[in-house]
């Protein structure tokens, strides 16, 4: 039983499935880099992400080409960069509000969400995921828009790397809940590690067929389902 004021969750390989972002959502973003880049760049959005793919690219003059490339490079081999996140989540954000996109969410997920919701518990979401693309994906759910359900949404962007603890400072920070009250559910060791070394409360999710579920993780908490993760909250000061 954690006894916690807020639950900050992953969403790929955690409430929901990686091979629907990697299947459905990368394809979709891949086709339309090549237009976003060519017809909107003077988006404020699109010129920030794009100075970002030169600065890690080292290469300050690298044309549209370029950094298309780069971008289906990091698609190849999932590298979670932050502008590569930033123009997927425009691009999802349009595919989503259009229709042609509906999100994923395991079945167990979205009763448990209501639940605590209910219950008093402050749900936040911190994804490597742009804030657009989390805000897109829990309003076009099978379920209807749940991001009623979520007070923060946190990202790479604003709230930096998710395997560095000073990420987790600063949400606990901008959240206004002390570190020990914050339980932080994800499918990834390495995150699990940098929750808790900033003293937050920490539970690995294991789904059979996910990335990370033969590793596991490690001597973290853990639980097959949201289900199984049992939650009491409103007692501040309790030693459990
Ligand atoms: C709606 S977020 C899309 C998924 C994504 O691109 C991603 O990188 C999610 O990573 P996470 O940190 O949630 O494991
Ligand atoms: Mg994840």
């Amino acid at each position: 039983m954690f006894d916690v004021d807020a639950v900050v969750l992953d969403i790929e390989g955690t409430t929901s499935a990686t091979g629907f972002v990697v299947d459905v959502l990368y394809p979709y973003s891949r086709s339309r880099f090549a237009a976003l880049l060519d017809e909107r760049g003077d988006d404020p959005d699109v010129r920030r992400a794009v100075a970002q793919v030169r600065d890690l690219l080292g290469e300050p003059d690298a044309g549209a080409g370029r950094v298309e490339e780069a971008l289906h490079a990091w698609l190849d081999d999932d590298v979670k960069a932050t502008p590569l996140k930033t123009l997927q989540g425009i691009v999802w954000a349009e595919g989503f509000a259009r229709g042609d996109l509906v999100s994923h969410f395991y079945d167990d997920v979205v009763p448990v969400l209501r639940r605590w919701h209910a219950d008093g518990v402050r749900l936040h979401v911190y994804s490597s995921g742009s804030v657009a693309a989390q805000r897109a994906w829990f309003a076009s759910s099978p379920a209807g828009d749940l991001r009623p359900l979520v007070d923060g949404w946190y990202d790479t962007e604003n709230a930096g790397p998710k395997q560095e603890p000073g990420s987790y400072h600063r949400i606990a920070a901008t959240a206004g809940t002390r570190a020990g009250r914050l339980l932080f559910l994800s499918d990834r060791p390495g995150e699990l590690d940098a929750a808790r070394a900033a003293g937050w409360r920490t539970a690995g999710i294991r789904r059979p067929g996910e990335p990370y579920y033969e590793q596991g993780v490690g001597d973290h908490a853990q639980a097959g389902t949201f289900d199984g993760i049992g939650i009491r909250t409103g007692t501040a000061g309790s030693s459990t």
